[in-house]
């Protein structure tokens, strides 16, 4: 698609009948923790605009942004986008009060006007940009797609379409596409993604070859969440052939809009704390199973133990295994500190025995505000960050080129050349269920070790997230890393006394910023206790705070 005029009044003037065709919705949007996110069908116009905005991002950058039209583990007739830039990453900051400003705009016209004299520089009615697309399985996907690339080509930019894609996916893609140039986009192929991953894979798996295993459970038994994770997953599955060590049996692959998150994905086993659809069978028992949600950003590992109990590896779990692999690697290299740094970012919700884990272990350990765009400013800290949210997010990224110095005269050794492999099964845009599985069973089959085995790194205590529904959400304030209310404070000085009296109680309570709710989190040593503590937390918000 191409447009033909330079003429700004002209092209506006088209926009706006463009634009008059999208239903109006009568609410503020705002860009939150995870981009617009609502129910699809009020979403239309949203999609329009933000086609519109994403295209002048990339005119006014390295001509590219990436969108994805997905509302991952969130209900099926809700939808939502999220902007990527150039080189991958999430949306700047500054860039999401533009395109709020955008999408909420009543004078479309002089809001554009104003874009332009902003960014006189570069002609945003005559440049050319492009936007990447892609979208997940949704009913109203498709529609919200469409209006999304209309956008883009009544400001003058090309698009390309790469259609059911992983959110991870788009992503890998978008920064391939700032690290090529335009020229040669044409070159970019969505299956470009699984032959990277599988590559890597295997390229990781070949200097372990002739490594037995015990204990190693080479099976995996996925549950895809109804959604465009397996689709992904069964390429690279395909690519990995008969005769791999991994055999990955697929569970919750149907494609049909209506099933997807639907009792089972990532978010469903984490939140609910219940076994997927499909995997209520004893015979699963002892099995190594996973989760991806919706979009296939998330990832959640558990198995069915001997009692029938379920029994998680969350995102924490996940990245302690990840963060101390590697630890290990560069400690057996003599590689200090100093030399390559590390760290592991978490958020409020890490389990205290994670968080007293990683300090025996000597991992140094960060605290960030809820959302992976708060994790990776701290993350670029280090030479090598990763982190994770125990819902299942997570990623490892490393400056490689560092590392390579670093590693320079070392590449002989074993744990040089698996270190090197193993961060390259990651996928340092974001996080990535597929990317994350393939460098779990990496470590895994590595270490020799069962699911079981990862399970024990360490004993959680039992947690859980609760939500409660008050009348302002956004009257619930909290410092920084979220850990504390600083209003209203009387309901923090109540939760600070009831933790007291349970054993390593900790709990607290902030706005959610992706749905219109507050978030409880309660955990103590016990099932018991951490039930009664968040009751009583739930008690104190319904009889105090619910009109707040
Ligand atoms: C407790 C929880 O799971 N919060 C989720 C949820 O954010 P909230 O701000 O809590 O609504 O959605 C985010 C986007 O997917 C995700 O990053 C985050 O972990
Ligand atoms: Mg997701």
């Amino acid at each position: 698609m191409e447009s033909q005029t330079s003429d700004k009044d002209t092209m506006i003037k088209r926009i706006l009948a463009a634009d008059s065709n999208y239903p109006v919705i009568d609410r503020t949007f705002s860009y939150g923790t995870a981009g617009f996110r609502t129910l699809g069908a009020h979403l239309e116009k949203v999609s329009f605009r933000a086609g519109i905005l994403s295209a002048i991002r990339a005119k006014v950058s390295n001509g590219l942004t990436g969108v994805m039209v997905t509302a991952s583990h969130n209900p099926k007739q809700d939808n939502g986008l999220k902007i990527v830039e150039a080189d991958g990453s999430m949306l700047h900051p500054d860039w999401e009060k533009k395109a709020e400003i955008l999408i909420n705009s009543k004078n479309l016209a002089q809001t554009l006007y104003d874009f332009d004299q902003e960014f006189t520089a570069h002609n945003i009615f005559e440049h050319r940009g492009y936007v990447f697309v892609g979208q997940d399985t949704r009913e109203s996907s498709q529609r919200l797609s469409d209006a999304l690339r209309n956008g883009a080509f009544f400001i003058g930019s090309k698009t390309i379409n790469y259609g059911l894609v992983t959110t991870p996916q788009l992503h890998f893609l978008t920064e391939k596409g700032g690290k090529i140039g335009q020229a040669r986009y044409d070159e970019i192929k969505a299956n470009d993604y699984t032959e990277f991953f599988t590559a890597q894979f295997q390229n990781f798996l070949a200097l372990i070859k002739d490594q037995s295993t015990t204990k190693y459970q080479n099976e995996l038994y996925l549950d895809c969440a109804n959604g465009i994770g397996s689709v992904q997953m069964k390429k690279v599955s395909e690519l990995l052939g008969t005769d791999s060590d991994l055999k990955v049996h697929f569970f919750n692959d149907d494609l049909i809009p209506d099933k997807l998150n639907e009792e089972c994905g990532a978010e469903f086993v984490h939140k609910d704390q219940k076994f997927p659809t499909h995997f209520e069978d004893s015979s699963f028992r002892g099995k190594k199973c996973a989760s991806f949600d919706g979009d296939a950003d998330r990832l959640i590992l558990f198995y069915r133990d001997e009692n029938d109990k379920l029994v998680l590896i969350d995102g924490d779990k996940q990245f302690v295994l990840i963060s101390m692999y590697v630890k290990d690697l560069l400690s057996k290299l003599g590689i200090t500190e100093d030399q390559m740094s590390l760290v592991l970012v978490q958020t409020a919700y890490v389990n205290s025995r994670a968080t007293r884990y990683l300090k025996e272990k000597g991992v140094r350990n960060e605290l960030c505000p809820t959302g992976v765009k708060n994790a990776h400013p701290i993350v670029l800290k280090y030479d090598i960050g990763a982190n994770d949210e125990p819902n299942g997010h997570g990623t490892i990224v490393a400056k490689m080129d560092k590392l390579d110095q670093v590693l320079a005269g070392h590449m002989d050794k074993i744990e040089a050349q698996k270190l090197r492999a193993v961060l390259l099964i990651s996928n340092m845009c974001v996080g990535d269920a597929i990317a994350n599985i393939l460098l779990l069973e990496a470590i895994m089959r590595d270490l020799d070790m069962s699911i079981q085995d990862f399970a024990l790194i360490y004993e959680e205590n039992p947690s859980r997230n609760y939500k409660a529904v008050v009348k302002d959400r956004t009257k619930f304030k909290v410092i920084w890393d979220e850990t504390k209310l600083t209003q209203p404070i009387e309901l923090q000085e109540k939760i600070d006394q009831l933790i007291t009296t349970v054993e390593e109680g900790k709990a607290f309570v902030r706005p959610s910023g992706t749905e219109d709710i507050l978030r409880i989190y309660s955990e103590a040593r016990t099932h018991e206790q951490m039930e009664l503590l968040a009751q009583q937390i739930l008690e104190e918000i319904k009889t105090k705070y619910k009109d707040y």
